[in-house]
């Protein structure tokens, strides 16, 4: 596979002073390709054929400064989302210097990821651009006739090695040595040597088919280091996409011990123990956290209380039945629970802080209000964080920004 025009020497030279606005012109390189199936291995006669429209493109992002690149395989229209993107192609800031964290073994999980030195809650460990994205399932089609399921997912398979290949014979070689150095646990189940590490060092990516806060997101990111995170159902880290840069952030939840493992969550943590083991199984993750070893019961239902409480504000505003305090007591007891758990990771760990500052700023307390925005500032993990209303000018209770805030006074006012 030819790797584009964008590759030889003297474009690289040209791109590396390139401005985000030639960035746009030039576009990115791709090869459009239908969806052809060369070798339907278990099922034969493909009825894919090379007059098929394209569903995916192959890709190469970005291209500029000297940065690390990233392979992606693309579904229609995520390249437009990312060249629409504010900003984008951002240089990444500068590297910690030095590392906050290092690869090491972590005993009974194979290598892993610690802390170098303490980080505090709201840092930022690192920057880092994916080896590899691409969707999580590719179209597979079937010939007329009838298969077994293990058929149908063996051919299904196959056909995500297939579209895998493409983008990893197009990596630099250090990256495709980066990509082959990576975990493989799925070794036994008919996965290819690509797709099986696809699958166990996959982070899910949203936002690049222009649907916000997905819970099903669509792609996965393969990463050099971010995939070496190993699972904690009270992980200490937070991986957040910034589509400018084109990179992940790896951020703190709380404050981290030099030396402790640095851990994410692969699996929906607000399930019970033995739904957790459970979704587990396919990572071969068998976890020894304290959730799943210790007081197994009161974990369980501290859980799913946390799943049952919505900080909602409108909820509380508009509803005078409630105390003015009913939205602040809530989500006092949803923070304390989060705590309790070890679950700051959470959207709700984020958002429950945020709707403690904005019930005060509804009730035109601006002195407790701009205590919270000092928390809601600590904690910018969180994906709608990212669009809410900036807290900066509210950390001083005297600031002006109070009286135009959207919410100040409203509780009073709804009701005049
Ligand atoms: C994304 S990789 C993480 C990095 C991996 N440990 C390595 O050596 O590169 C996922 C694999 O790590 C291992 N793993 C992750 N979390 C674990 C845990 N809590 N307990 C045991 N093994 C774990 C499992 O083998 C899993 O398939």
């Amino acid at each position: 596979m030819r790797r584009g025009f964008l590759n030889s020497k003297a474009a690289k030279e040209r791109l590396s002073s390139a401005t985000a606005q030639q960035f746009e012109q030039i576009k990115v390189t791709s090869v459009d390709l239908p969806a052809v199936l060369e070798k339907p291995v278990v099922v034969p006669g493909s009825t894919f054929s090379p007059t098929d429209p394209p569903t995916h493109i192959w890709a190469t992002l970005p291209q500029l400064y000297g940065e690390p690149s990233t392979e992606c395989v693309l579904l229609r229209g995520s390249k437009e989302i990312i060249l629409k993107t504010p900003g984008f192609p951002k240089r990444l800031p500068p590297a910690n210097s030095p590392a906050a964290f290092r690869v090491a073994p972590s005993p009974g999980k194979g290598m892993g990821l610690f802390s170098t030195r303490p980080i505090k809650q709201g840092e930022i460990i690192l920057w880092e651009r994916p080896l590899l994205i691409a969707p999580r399932g590719v179209p597979t089609r079937f010939p007329p006739g009838s298969f077994s399921a293990a058929q149908m997912i063996q051919h299904h398979l196959d056909a995500c090695e297939h579209f895998i290949a493409i983008a990893v014979n197009r990596m630099e070689e250090n990256c495709r040595a980066a990509f082959m150095s990576l975990h493989n646990c799925h070794t036994h189940d008919g996965s290819g040597p690509l797709v099986g590490r696809f699958r166990t060092n996959g982070v899910a990516l949203g936002g690049l088919d222009g649907v916000q806060h997905q819970t099903d997101k669509p792609y996965n990111a393969i990463l050099e280091h971010v995939s070496r995170l190993n699972h904690s159902c009270s992980p200490n880290t937070q991986p957040f996409f910034d589509r400018a840069t084109f990179a992940y952030k790896l951020y703190a939840v709380r404050d981290v011990p030099a030396g402790e493992e640095l851990t994410y969550q692969y699996i929906d943590v607000l399930a019970n123990k033995t739904a957790r083991a459970e979704s587990l199984k396919p990572y071969d993750v068998v976890c020894t956290c304290l959730a799943c070893t210790e007081n197994i019961a009161e974990t369980d239902k501290r859980r799913s209380e946390i799943a049952n409480i919505f900080p909602f504000v409108p909820t509380w505003l508009m509803n005078y039945q409630l105390p003015d305090d009913w939205l602040i007591k809530k989500c006092t007891a949803l923070l304390e629970l989060i705590d309790k758990e070890g679950l700051q990771h959470l959207e709700g760990y984020c958002m429950g802080t945020r709707a403690i500052m904005d019930s005060y700023i509804c009730l035109g307390d601006s002195r407790n209000a701009s205590k919270w925005a000092a928390r809601v500032a600590l904690r910018p993990w969180s994906e709608c964080e990212a669009e809410s209303y900036p807290v900066k000018e509210l950390l001083d209770p005297g600031s002006p920004a109070y009286a135009q805030h959207p919410l100040w006074q409203m509780r009073m006012r709804m009701w005049m």
